[in-house]
């Protein structure tokens, strides 16, 4: 029997990369140029924080301490917020999701299959010195230093693994953000140029 395809109007591109790699600085100028709708899942989780709802305190201690909030919370919240621009919008562009394998797999049987997943990759080194600095003035409780620490680990830990899931579906571009950001989004709309 066929598989119904979910949601085939819209596009589905993925971004993951690590804590700092530059994701949602790369998103902001997909926005501007190609009009997709971005939707990080960090900052869905932020707003929510920011509410200072019960649902937000639980958040909160979950994130200072760089750790994953369970999968059907985020994947709810993208959810709600796909719906609410479903009318207007022709692709998405989600950032920072899935983190693990298994929330990959979630997405794809409750909204879509991706088109597209751009794999942000910076050093390490590159991503601490990053997020230390963006820490001066960024307001985020889990922009220090042992935090950090925590999220790498993580990433490397429960992340990367999803990067090798989608390469099976040859899906993947690795995008080298060791660069100024002009030079990584340069990469990234060849890539995303490609999918026409
Ligand atoms: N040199 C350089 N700096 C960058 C680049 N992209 C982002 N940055 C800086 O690195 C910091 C982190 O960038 P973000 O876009 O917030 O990174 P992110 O991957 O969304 O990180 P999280 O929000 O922690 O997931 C910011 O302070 C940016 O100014 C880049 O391409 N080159
Ligand atoms: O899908 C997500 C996205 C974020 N987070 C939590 O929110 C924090 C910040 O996420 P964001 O993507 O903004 O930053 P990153 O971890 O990439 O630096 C993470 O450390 C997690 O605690 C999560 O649990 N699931
Ligand atoms: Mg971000």
């Amino acid at each position: 029997k066929k598989k119904k395809k979910k949601n085939p109007q819209f596009t589905f591109i993925h971004l993951a990369g690590g804590p700092g790699s530059g994701k949602g600085t790369q998103c902001e100028k997909v926005v501007a140029k190609y009009g997709f709708t971005h939707l990080s899942s960090g900052d869905l989780l932020r707003a929510e924080v920011s509410s200072g709802s019960e649902r937000g305190k639980q958040l909160a201690a979950i994130m200072e301490k760089g750790e994953l909030v369970p999968l059907d919370t985020v994947l709810d919240m993208i959810k709600e917020a796909m719906i609410a621009k479903a009318d207007t919008s022709k692709g998405f562009l989600i950032d920072g999701y899935p983190r693990e394998v298994r929330q990959g797999e979630e997405f794809e049987k409750k909204i879509g299959a991706p088109s597209l997943l751009l794999y942000i990759d910076a050093k390490a080194e590159t991503m601490v010195k990053r997020l230390m600095k963006r820490g001066e003035t960024s307001g985020r409780t889990d922009d220090n230093e042992e935090t950090i620490k925590k999220r790498l680990d993580l990433y490397y830990k429960a992340t990367e693994p999803v990067i090798a899931f989608y390469e099976g579906r040859g899906i993947v571009r690795k995008i080298d953000s060791e660069g100024s950001v002009d030079q990584v989004f340069s990469q990234v709309a060849k890539a995303i140029d490609s999918l026409k």
